[in-house]
């Protein structure tokens, strides 16, 4: 490493000693912990972000946010050139990178890592581009001059603040740039609307849609999706839809405190500034960094409790509409040639997907795949088919769709548009391509997927209710359990099944014996020092009981008693 490159970070370094006793982890979603601890941690993944965009000579991103946590929380993770996670081989020297104990380390650390990835330092390449993106947090200011430290540490690379975003704007950002499109927020707001309104006159025909069930009601969870899809409705300026953003932000109440689509799918509880009102109406809540999503309804005025339309649903709903249009293209129409390109279409989700949604989807002839809770996981396995269909139950989800079969779909609808048969193919295939443009294809992406339920819904002419009834789901239940040392559980098998510590599987299987139709599994959460309890039975006691023996297992082999 070049003297000047050396000094620069030894000096920069030294303005951010570790924070006490904390090991920051990458864990499922980048590190996130107390935001008075992170500042050391945020200006390290600078420098990660710096070497990265070296290392691939593209533009990466860098977002500070900790989604669904309470607000005092903060956390720090990297978009890959591609718009999707930091690539997993990256994240061992993640770790050691936040761990690093003085500037000489980390110093050691980078000289190690940049040789064995060849990755040129200060080189006369043209400087490589950080997006820096922050959620609303009141500590993202003071994370954001880390970042820009570590980034400006590295020669050659310049740190872009582009403000408060949502996260899947800033994944969708990085994707843009570096495929040389229109990447800035104002195009992404520009995309969603114009491929919103496509899909919708494709829907309508000009036709007014269902009358009296326009109205939407959305729960911003207090932060950037609120005060977004804000500014997205004044762009769409649609008949037909009607969105109420609340909790937008701009009301004062807290970040994702008694709010949000974490709340809301985890406690089926009415959320903050809903109520009675509501009974009936199609509601939806995001989380704190709005790329998580999910539907509800107030089912009667005195009930504390919602009916939950969760990220299953609403990949069950995508997965109807993408079969119809598919099956649309492979109908043979009055001497039209069918559909000459055998595409692929898949569908991933976790094992907190509610057994009768994969039931449901396997019933519609659907190739289903788990693996473990994570969108990087999702996201990969997603991109394998021509159309992946990904969702993990609590609401963050996309669909992806191939470079190929995008190509063929382009072709084919020139090949349509010549030709007086095959009408309804040409639809189809118009709606298909309105989809791919909006839905994110770097990241689960509440705002868009927003726009597509809508969307969908018209084009079914369902409300929420019928949409509700695809299928109903298991009773299920989540814990979570404080250990001494969560990273004491090791599981396999998409995480159902617990290899270490020894005894734990044999007896979690004694429990799920007792209950008809019971399934039942845990895990140490990458986002909080917990283990995870997930159980579903036939009825909604049962599934209680299963959560609460199980989880008394977890406290007696790991729990803060058993040390
Ligand atoms: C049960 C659950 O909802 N887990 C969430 C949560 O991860 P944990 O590793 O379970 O803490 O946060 C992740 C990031 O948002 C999300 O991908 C994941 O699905
Ligand atoms: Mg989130």
């Amino acid at each position: 490493m070049e003297e000047e490159q050396r000094s620069l970070l030894l000096s920069s370094a030294s303005q951010f000693p570790l924070s006490d006793g904390f090991k920051p982890s990458y864990g499922t979603a980048g590190f996130r912990a107390e935001a008075s601890v992170l500042r050391p941690t945020v200006y390290r993944v600078g420098i990660l972000a710096a070497l990265r965009a070296l290392k691939t000579q593209s533009v990466i991103g860098l977002m500070i946010t900790a989604s669904h946590n309470q607000v005092s929380d903060n956390g720090v993770k990297v978009a890959d050139p591609s718009g999707g996670m930091l690539a997993q081989d990256w994240e061992p020297f993640a770790d050691v990178l936040a761990n690093a104990p003085t500037p000489d380390h980390l110093v050691r650390l980078i000289t190690e890592f940049v040789e064995a990835e060849t990755i040129e330092l200060g080189g006369e390449k043209k400087k490589v581009e950080v997006l820096v993106g922050r959620d609303t947090r009141p500590s993202g200011l003071s994370l954001l001059e880390a970042a820009k430290l570590g980034i400006r540490s590295i020669i050659g690379a310049v740190a872009i603040d582009v403000g408060i975003l949502t996260t899947p704007q800033l994944h969708w950002m990085v994707r843009a740039s570096n495929r040389s499109t229109q990447a800035s927020e104002f195009d992404y707001l520009e995309q969603l609307s114009r491929s919103f309104r496509c899909l919708m006159d494709l829907i309508l025909g000009g036709a007014e849609s269902n009358e009296g069930d326009d109205k939407l009601a959305v729960d911003g969870a207090n932060g950037v999706g609120g005060e977004k899809l804000l500014v997205l409705k004044e762009m769409l300026n649609l008949k037909g839809l009607e969105i109420e953003v609340r909790n937008s932000g701009r009301e004062g109440g807290v970040l994702n405190e008694g709010v949000g689509a974490d709340f809301v799918q985890k406690e089926k509880v009415v959320p903050s500034g809903f109520g009675s009102q509501d009974v009936g109406m199609r509601c939806a809540s995001l989380d704190g960094d709005a790329d998580r999503l999910v539907y509800f309804t107030v089912p009667s005025k005195n009930s504390s409790k919602i009916e939950l339309v969760d990220g299953d649903k609403i990949l069950s709903l995508f997965a109807v509409f993408i079969k119809e249009q598919l099956s649309i293209l492979n109908k043979v129409a009055d001497g039209n040639a069918g559909n000459d390109y055998q595409c692929r279409i898949g569908v991933v989700q976790t094992a907190y997907a509610n057994g009768a949604s994969t039931d449901y989807l396997k019933q519609l002839g659907l190739e289903v795949v788990l693996t473990p809770t994570g969108v990087k996981y999702l996201h990969e396995k997603a991109s394998i088919y021509d159309i992946g269909i990904y969702f993990e139950a609590n609401g963050h989800g996309t669909i992806l769709f191939s470079e190929p079969f995008l190509l063929w779909l382009e072709a084919k609808n020139d090949e349509l548009s010549s030709v007086a048969q095959g009408p309804e193919q040409r639809k189809a295939t118009l709606r298909l391509l309105a989809v791919s443009k909006l839905i994110n294809q770097a990241v689960g992406d509440a705002l868009s997927a927003i726009l597509l339920v809508e969307a969908i819904l018209r084009h079914m002419g369902w409300s929420i209710h019928k949409w509700s009834e695809l299928y109903h789901d298991l009773p299920s239940k989540q814990l979570k359990v404080k250990v001494v040392d969560r990273t004491a559980v090791v599981t396999a098998n998409a995480e159902t099944e617990v290899v270490k510590p020894p005894g734990i599987q044999e007896a979690i299987n004694a429990e799920i014996a007792k209950y008809s139709k019971g399934r039942c599994f845990i895990r140490p959460s990458g986002t909080e020092d917990v283990i995870r309890v997930y159980a579903e039975a036939s009825t909604q006691d049962e599934a209680d009981s299963l959560a609460s023996s199980v989880a008394t297992l977890v406290d007696k082999f790991l729990g803060l008693g058993s040390s």
